[in-house]
């Protein structure tokens, strides 16, 4: 669906958000480290939490670790490494491991490999590895064919591509299946999930979404099979603000319906 989409609508009742988080709720940048979540926005998703009985997650190639971090001082339910990693609202932590036997040799023949690929990065995670070449673009070609070498000697491993990175993770683990595994539970359960995301990752996560009749959010251009697009990370800020804003009103007006109702109810 490349063309028709649009602005996601002003949303309220019975609903659930998950957030992507690189190039969604921070925008890129030359490496990782750098990213961070501004206070005002985080400020924004825990409102937004609170208005929707606390049923907001973060779903993202990172780790829950660093996660965690860029979420402070707030802490949601998390889905790090793509889904390899899940904690729930109670704090709860799931983890997939991969034996010890496959981590070694395969970090060994990473590193091996780009070695004379300068200027690319290789980032750990624990039962996953990411290829970063945003600083060497040139590369591109060969961190590709790395991966693809390695994925065939792995068959516990899956390749997942992204913005100028190219990810080795457990297969079967994609942002859809952690979507779906929240919605099993509270304060998930029985609610219709709206996820917005910006990359290759992120299409399983819509795919899931539309399955379950959600709102799915393509972030920036691009093929995608999400429902509706903002354009960037700023939209996305200004969507959030509207929405916020739009919620509390709803639940003002909600509220002064039930107080009429109640002194109404008492004069009788
Ligand atoms: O699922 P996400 O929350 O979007 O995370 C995807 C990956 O994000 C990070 O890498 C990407 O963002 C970096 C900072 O902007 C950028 O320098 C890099 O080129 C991007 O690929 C993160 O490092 C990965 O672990 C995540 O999987």
């Amino acid at each position: 669906m490349e063309d028709a989409l649009s602005i996601p609508p002003l949303i309220s009742g019975n609903f659930a958000f998950f957030f992507d988080l690189d190039g969604t709720l921070a925008d890129i940048k030359p490496h990782p480290d750098d990213v961070f979540i501004p206070e005002d926005v985080l400020t924004r998703l825990s409102l937004l939490a609170e208005l929707n009985d606390r049923a907001l997650a973060l779903i993202s190639g990172r780790s829950i670790a660093e996660l965690e971090q860029l979420a402070k001082p707030y802490r949601f339910p998390l889905a790090g490494v793509h889904g390899a990693e899940r904690r729930d609202i109670n704090g709860r932590t799931e983890r997939m491991t991969l034996p010890e036997a496959v981590l070694q040799p395969l970090e060994r023949e990473l590193r091996h490999g780009i070695a004379p690929l300068t200027g690319v990065e290789l980032e750990t995670k624990g039962m996953a590895f990411a290829l970063h070449y945003r600083q060497a673009p040139q590369h591109e070609e060969a961190v590709f064919a790395l991966a693809k070498t390695l994925i065939a000697h792995y068959p516990q491993l899956a390749m997942q591509p992204g913005k100028c990175v190219v990810e080795l993770k457990p297969s079967g683990i994609h942002k859809g299946a952690a979507i779906g595994a929240f919605m099993q539970t509270p304060p998930f359960l029985g609610k219709k999930p709206v996820f917005l995301g910006d990359d290759l990752t992120d299409e399983h996560g819509f795919k899931t979404v539309n399955k379950l009749g959600g709102i799915s959010i393509k972030v920036g251009p691009g093929a995608t099979q999400a429902m509706w697009r903002l354009a960037g990370v700023n939209d996305v800020y200004q969507w959030l603000e509207k929405l916020v804003d739009h919620q509390q009103q709803e639940q003002r007006a909600l509220t002064n319906r039930r107080d009429g109702y109640e002194s109404l109810s008492r004069s009788i």
